[in-house]
């Protein structure tokens, strides 16, 4: 089976709105890719396709040789999703919600509660196993949704804004457990507004703005191929989304508060 992302051509609208126009993409495996881009640019939207969450209106997406529209089920036998807010079922407890995690993945028992048991100790989440969803912090909660994507050992895992609400512990060892995925030849698709993790975490990344792909490569290369003055992933983000002319709006906020 090719374990690749492949998106040719995808337009994607909610009604008469697009929210993807156009995108034509190649994730490898063994690599963790990053999609930036502007509040409304469609990095949802885009994640959400590749899990088979939402449909596209044309184009083609395969996920290791899986078509997003017709292979729905084996996508998510194989793929791990983690949504920017968590959505979970707040009337159950973690462990329950595994369990149901497991089961509808046939998770083999004996590997399902060696993983599980490692992610419980690796998130610290022993003492609110038995709580109920709905009452746990916003941090246990992105944790709970973060193993739940984790327990079958996905080959393609799909972050949207993940490490939203992370301590510090369990950002560094969440990022620990992607590059370990990306050695094991598997496939992360990561989308932040945080410039620097995408720096120090992916080998490559697309900046999406309104609906469109406009840059894509390591960022070595986007470093390489910039509008001049610009010195880091930062600038490059700014100038390519047309958000660099920021003017001075401390001072004008000075202004404002001082009439
Ligand atoms: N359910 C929906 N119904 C209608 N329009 C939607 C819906 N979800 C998203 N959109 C629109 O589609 C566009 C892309 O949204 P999307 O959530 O994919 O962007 P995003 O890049 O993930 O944004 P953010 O960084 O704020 O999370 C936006 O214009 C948004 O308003």
């Amino acid at each position: 089976m090719n374990c690749a992302i492949e998106i040719e051509d995808l337009y994607m609208y909610y009604g008469e709105k697009p929210a993807l126009k156009g995108v034509n993409l190649t994730i490898p495996s063994g690599s963790i890719y990053g999609i930036l881009g502007p509040n409304g640019s469609g990095k949802t939207t885009l994640m959400k396709i590749l899990v088979s969450l939402l449909s596209k209106k044309s184009g083609r997406v395969s996920v290791c040789g899986l078509d997003v529209d017709k292979d729905q089920m084996k996508i998510k036998e194989i793929a791990g999703y983690i949504p920017e807010t968590p959505v979970l079922y707040e009337s159950m407890t973690p462990l329950e919600l595994f369990d149901f995690v497991g089961s509808v993945r046939h998770i083999p028992v004996d590997s399902y509660a060696r993983r599980l048991n490692a992610l419980i100790d690796a998130f610290s989440i022993k003492d609110y196993l038995n709580e109920f969803i709905g009452s746990l912090s916003f941090g246990n909660k992105q944790k709970v949704a973060i193993i739940s994507a984790l327990v079958h050992d996905p080959k393609v895992l799909i972050v949207d804004e993940g490490m939203n609400g992370l301590d510090p512990r369990s950002a560094r060892i969440f990022k620990d457990i992607l590059m370990d995925m990306k050695n094991r030849g598997k496939i992360v698709v990561f989308s932040t507004h945080i410039l620097e993790i995408a720096e120090n975490l992916c080998d490559s990344v697309a900046i999406l703005y309104e609906g469109s792909i406009v840059a894509n490569g390591t960022i070595r290369d986007l470093e390489s191929s910039a509008p001049e003055n610009s010195q880091n992933l930062e600038d490059i983000f700014l100038k390519l989304t047309n958000s660099e002319d920021l003017g001075d709006v401390v001072k004008s906020l000075r202004g404002e508060v001082g009439d």
